[in-house]
């Protein structure tokens, strides 16, 4: 089997432009223009971090799994994410081996993706999540 590619590391943060600061002071430049995600709740900033992103996320409302986050934990690493080809082809292969999906669907993300999460428990205490990117789409690093 292909080895999976890392696609982004996501931190939560109560304001994209306070949690932006380290990442600006390394160097790091945004992907793109700032993006809602409503159906997550969340706001988006994403840097380019080598072949991999920085996703930065900010609640839009109270009922976003990042608000609840912030107040259960404080800001901080929120979850890493991988990139299939397919998938739910990929979900398919995971259910087959047991793996905990937190929806049966998968859902819109950023940038024209379909994401879906598994629970932290089935990831030993973190929060994955699979991306699957439109086809022939190109980000940074072959995204
Ligand atoms: C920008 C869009 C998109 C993209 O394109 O990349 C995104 O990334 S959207 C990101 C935001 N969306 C989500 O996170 C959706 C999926 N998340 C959820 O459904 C929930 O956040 C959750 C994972 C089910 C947690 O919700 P919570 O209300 O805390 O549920 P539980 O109380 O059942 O928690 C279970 C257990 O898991 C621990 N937990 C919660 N969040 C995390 C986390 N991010 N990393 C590690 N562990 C986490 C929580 O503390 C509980 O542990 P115990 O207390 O030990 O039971
Ligand atoms: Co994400």
């Amino acid at each position: 089997m292909k080895a999976m590619l890392l696609d982004h590391v996501a931190i939560a943060t109560p304001d994209l432009d306070l949690g932006a600061a380290p990442y600006t002071a390394l160097g790091l430049t945004p992907e793109g223009p700032d993006e809602e995600v409503a159906g997550q709740g969340v706001r988006v900033r994403a840097f380019v971090a080598g072949d991999t992103l920085i996703e930065l996320l900010a609640p839009t409302h109270p009922d976003s799994p990042i608000a609840a986050f912030l107040e259960r934990r404080g800001p901080g690493l929120h979850h890493t994410a991988y990139r299939v080809a397919d998938l739910d082809a990929e979900m398919a292969r995971l259910r087959g081996q047991g793996a905990r999906f937190l929806s049966d669907t998968p859902a819109p993300g950023r940038a024209g993706t379909r994401v879906a999460f598994l629970h932290p428990k089935w990831g030993a205490g973190t929060l994955i999540e699979l991306v699957e990117h439109p086809a022939g789409a190109h980000g940074q690093g072959g995204h």
